[in-house]
């Protein structure tokens, strides 16, 4: 069996090319790699002396007798004592006194007695074992880079390969380490020489490249564990002068899952991109190296005066309310869809509503337009982990984002209307005086504004705020009522009030709301009305189209870091569709979220 498959060894390595080769023409991805490999003559010429000592091996010639060239000194020696040597025996003295047939018959004698082998001299005694002077390194280049960055000691001179690229070809190769001193690349001694040099000589190198390298013999080779992070920052290689190496490194934006392969660098980290787990990694730059850059940034800011920290706004300021008060109308201030199957939908009376839109439009403007950037203080990333809820805890809190008038109130409404028994929204507090046909704790939990502003000093609002004399606000209590029931509590709150609940009780599960394209929109919405006041309604203008885009924009920009999926509302029945399958793989399959989340108290 063995001698059938060495003896077809090239014939079969011919079919193993043939069959990469359909791969190539496929585009499978490393089939390139394998196949150039596979063709390189010297792989071939290798194979061909492989299968000659082969056939050698099991012809196992033996000598006829170990010491040819004695007999043949006996021969000559017994011809030169005869008298009258024959014409033959002439002959055979001749043949064998010639220097080449006693050549021949000595190096018989050496391979009989399979003494061929080189004298070495003996090896010093104090050599370790495992002494690797120098590694001979080859590599087949295929277009794609090396994966490791190079360094020169400006005292010696010496260069050394500063790191290798987890994933890349030299890290793949496992035969060149961060540490081992770079003695010559194809032929060229590279001592002396600036980095940029020896990259050059990388580049004009096709096909493979040899490496004549020096062990570092200190390396570790230890196996880095990886760490899960989420991005709380953009970062751009090419805009960072203190990058080791911009074309290694590895841009990123805010709300991006990377997966940190290697942080034995203190400075500089190596990461890949989630979900892609085999790509290169590339070098990001570390915590604590962002973290400085940040506050090198944050100094340079311009002082900006932060307009939005105002808790309670007094008075009524709607932008397109008419002047009465809203106790004054209170036919108008029931939402038309309050019920559904006989439950009351909370938090979509108008009162509530207009409170929320018009206590903080200029608060959200000026949030998400005037205020210093979130991220410049923030830490630069989150580890975060997979969770999967266990089915006896609470379900995680559902947050909608998104700018006023992009359909959140819809889109919450309809979710609660699809299935009432497992969506609700929590029931606002207000100061306002009951009216008749309302319950407590239904519409509305009426409290006096001694206990409304009691609760304010204890934190027990998510939000609140002051609308035509009365205060309104979503509290912490009531949606853990939700929680509480087996209920998912779903809420819309403003960008900056995300921050507060991001928390290992409630692990709440963001989606941004977006606009669908400016076309779309406008189409979509051509029949809509939107709330103007508490009496009246009207329908769209092209500058609410306008200011819902710019708004949009501006919260992405600035939150997309806590998103954990943005919905865009396009057809409506479609996105509250769509809304509800994201919120139930939300509460039933693995999702990432901040470590600190899911550690044991
Ligand atoms: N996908 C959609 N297609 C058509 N109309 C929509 C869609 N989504 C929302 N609308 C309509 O747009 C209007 C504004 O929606 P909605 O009141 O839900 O916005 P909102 O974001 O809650 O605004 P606000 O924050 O001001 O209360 C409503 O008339 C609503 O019916």
């Amino acid at each position: 069996m063995r001698q059938t498959i060495d003896e077809g060894v090239r014939e079969v390595l011919s079919c193993v090319v043939e069959d990469v080769g359909h791969a190539v023409t496929r585009n499978v991805d490393g089939a390139q790699l394998l196949h150039e490999l596979l063709n390189a003559p010297w792989l071939r010429a290798l194979l061909q002396i492989y299968e000659c000592l082969l056939d050698f091996e099991m012809a196992t010639p033996t000598p006829l007798l170990p010491y040819a060239s004695g007999l043949s000194h006996e021969i000559v020696s017994a011809v030169q004592v005869i008298q009258h040597p024959s014409a033959e025996a002439r002959e055979l003295h001749h043949l064998l006194s010639t220097p080449h047939i006693q050549a021949l018959l000595s190096s018989h004698d050496s391979v009989a007695q399979s003494d061929f082998g080189p004298v070495l001299p003996p090896l010093p005694d104090d050599m370790p074992e495992d002494e690797e002077a120098m590694r001979i390194v080859c590599l087949v280049k295929n277009n794609q880079p090396l994966g490791a960055t190079i360094r020169r000691d400006e005292k010696t001179g010496a260069v050394y390969i500063a790191r290798v690229i987890h994933g890349g070809l030299a890290d793949r190769s496992g035969l060149l380490h961060s540490g081992d001193l770079l003695v010559e690349v194809n032929g060229n001694p590279v001592a002396g020489l600036e980095p940029e040099q020896v990259i050059q000589i990388l580049m004009n190198s096709h096909g493979t490249i040899l490496f004549k390298v020096i062990p570092d013999a200190a390396q570790s080779s230890s196996s880095h564990k990886s760490v899960f992070m989420k991005a709380m920052v953009d970062y751009c290689p090419l805009q960072d002068v203190c990058s080791p190496c911009p074309d290694a490194g590895m841009a990123f934006c805010r709300g991006e899952l990377l997966e940190v392969v290697d942080q034995t660098d203190g400075r500089w980290w190596q990461a890949r991109k989630l979900p892609s787990s085999s790509a290169c990694a590339g070098l990001i730059p570390s915590a604590s190296m962002l973290r400085s850059k940040q506050r090198e940034q944050w100094w340079c800011q311009p002082l900006q005066v932060h307009t939005c920290i105002k808790p309670l706004t007094l008075g009524g300021n709607a932008e397109d309310s008419q002047t009465p008060a809203d106790e004054n109308c209170p036919a108008t201030d029931q939402a038309d869809t309050d019920v559904a199957d006989g439950i009351y939908l909370a938090g979509f009376r108008r009162s509530f509503r207009l409170w929320r839109r018009t206590s903080y439009r200029r608060r959200r403007q000026s949030c998400t337009s005037c205020s210093p950037d979130t991220s410049s203080l923030c830490p630069p990333y989150e580890e975060v982990a997979l969770y999967q809820r266990p089915p006896q805890e609470n379900h995680r809190l559902v947050i909608l984002l998104g700018a006023t008038r992009v359909g959140v109130n819809e889109l919450r409404k309809g979710l609660v209307k699809l299935n009432p028994s497992t969506f609700q929204g929590p029931v606002p507090h207000t100061t306002r005086p009951i009216r008749t046909g309302e319950q407590t704790g239904r519409e509305y939990h009426f409290i006096t504004r001694e206990l409304f502003e009691y609760m304010v000093c204890n934190h027990r609002f998510v939000e609140y705020g002051e609308y035509k004399g009365h205060l309104y606000g979503t509290s912490t209590d009531s949606i853990d009522d939700v929680l509480q029931r087996g209920r998912m509590c779903i809420i819309d709150v403003e960008p900056h009030s995300i921050q507060p609940l991001r928390s290992r009780k409630l692990k709440p599960f963001v989606i941004f709301i977006k606009p669908p394209a400016a076309d779309r929109l406008r189409e979509t919405r051509r029949n809509a009305r939107i709330l103007s006041s508490c009496r009246e309604s009207r329908a769209f203008r092209e500058e609410d189209f306008v200011h819902l885009e710019e708004t949009s924009r501006l919260i992405e920009e600035k939150y997309k870091q806590f998103f954990d999926f943005t919905l865009e509302n396009n057809e409506l029945h479609d996105s509250c569709r769509r809304l509800c399958s994201v919120i139930q793989e939300a509460q039933e399959e693995p999702q990432w979220i901040p470590v600190s989340w899911s550690r044991e108290e």
